[in-house]
C-alpha cells in the first residue's frame, strides 16, 4: 500500500491532477447503471456494471481496448438496440426511470442525449445546416429568426461563433479538424440534450485543438451530465471529476478521479493509469 501511495504522489505530479472546484458539492444523480451485463450473441462484453453518473460532472470511462467502454456508452442511449443478437440484463435509470421500459420511445429517449464521435463527422452541408437540421426535424424551432438564434447560441456555446459567423453558408467539412469537432459538439447540443456522450472526441485532433476541446468540455459541464471515453490518461485527469476503470467487461474501480489516479485501490488500475499496459 505504501508503494501505491508513494507512486500515487508521482502520478499526481506527472498528470497534474488538480482539485476540481465544486467537486465537493454533491451533484444531482442523473443516470444509475444497475447491475448491467451485455452480450453480443455468445460474447459477453459487460459483466454486472453498477455505476452512478451525475449532472454537472464529467465522468471518464478508462481502460484497455476491448474492455467494454463503448458498449456501455451505447447502452446509455440505447444505440445498441440496432445490433442484432445483442442482449442486455440489469437496468439503466435516467432521472429514475428505466430507459428500457416498454413505453419508452427510443428516438425520443435519444434526443435527451448528445453524441460526439471519435472522428469529426459534420454533415457535408453548410455550417448553419449542421446545427439547424436536428432542431428543425424535432420541431424545436420553426421560424427563421428562431433558427438563426439557435444556430448562434449553439455555436457560441461551442466556442466557435467568432470563427465561423461569416461563413455559416460554407460547408462544415471545410473547417479545420478542431473546428469540425467543435461544430459536432454544437450540433450535439442543438437538440437541447441533458447528457453528452463523447467517444474519444480528442483522439483525431492536434494538441492545440485538443486543448480547445477540453476547455469547451469544462465549460459545458455546468449544463450537462457528460460521459467521455478516453485513452489519454492526462486528458482524463484534466477534465473529469469522476472516473470509471474497466477491465475485461468488469468495472474494477470507480470514484473521484483524483483517487483513481493518486490512490488506486487495485494493482490492475494502478498499472493501467501509470502506463504499464494499455
Ligand atoms: N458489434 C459487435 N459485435 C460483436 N462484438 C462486439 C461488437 N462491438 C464490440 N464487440 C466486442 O465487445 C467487447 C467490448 O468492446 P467495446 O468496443 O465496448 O470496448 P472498448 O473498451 O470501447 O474498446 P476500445 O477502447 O478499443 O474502443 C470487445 O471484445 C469487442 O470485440
Amino acid at each position: 500500500m505504501q508503494t501505491v501511495v508513494a507512486q500515487g504522489r508521482l502520478i499526481d505530479q506527472q498528470l497534474h491532477v488538480g482539485s476540481h472546484p465544486g467537486h465537493d458539492v454533491t451533484h444531482r444523480l442523473k443516470i444509475r447503471v444497475d447491475n448491467v451485463s451485455f452480450w453480443y450473441g455468445e460474447k459477453q462484453a459487460l459483466d454486472g456494471i453498477t455505476l452512478d453518473l451525475y449532472d454537472q460532472e464529467v465522468t471518464a470511462f478508462i481502460g484497455p481496448s476491448g474492455c467494454g467502454k463503448s458498449t456501455l456508452l451505447r447502452c446509455l442511449n440505447r444505440m445498441n438496440d440496432e445490433i442484432r443478437e445483442a442482449r442486455m440484463t440489469g437496468q439503466i435509470l435516467l432521472d429514475g426511470e428505466n430507459i428500457n421500459a416498454p413505453d419508452v420511445d427510443p428516438p425520443f429517449l435519444r434526443r435527451r442525449f448528445g453524441w460526439v464521435a471519435q472522428k469529426p463527422n459534420p454533415f457535408p452541408r453548410s455550417v448553419y445546416y449542421n446545427i439547424a437540421y436536428g432542431a428543425l426535424l424535432h420541431g424545436l424551432v420553426r421560424r427563421r429568426d428562431e433558427t438563426d438564434a439557435l444556430v448562434r447560441r449553439c455555436l457560441e456555446r461551442a466556442g466557435l461563433w467568432d470563427e465561423v459567423k461569416d461563413r455559416l453558408d460554407k460547408p462544415g467539412t471545410d473547417l479545420s479538424g478542431g473546428q469540425q469537432q467543435r461544430l459536432c459538439v454544437a450540433r450535439a447540443i442543438s437538440t437541447d440534450p441533458e447528457v453528452l456522450l463523447m467517444d474519444e472526441p480528442g483522439s483525431a485532433l492536434d494538441p492545440v485543438s485538443t486543448a480547445h476541446l477540453e476547455e469547451l468540455i469544462e465549460e459545458l459541464r455546468e449544463h450537462y451530465c457528460i460521459v467521455i471515453i478516453t485513452h489519454n490518461m492526462q486528458e482524463a485527469a484534466r477534465i473529469s471529476q469522476r472516473a470509471a476503470f474497466f477491465h475485461l467487461g468488469k468495472l474494477v474501480e470507480q470514484g473521484d478521479t483524483k483517487d483513481i489516479f493518486v490512490r488506486p485501490r487495485t494493482q490492475l488500475c494502478h498499472d493501467y493509469v501509470t502506463g504499464r499496459y494499455g
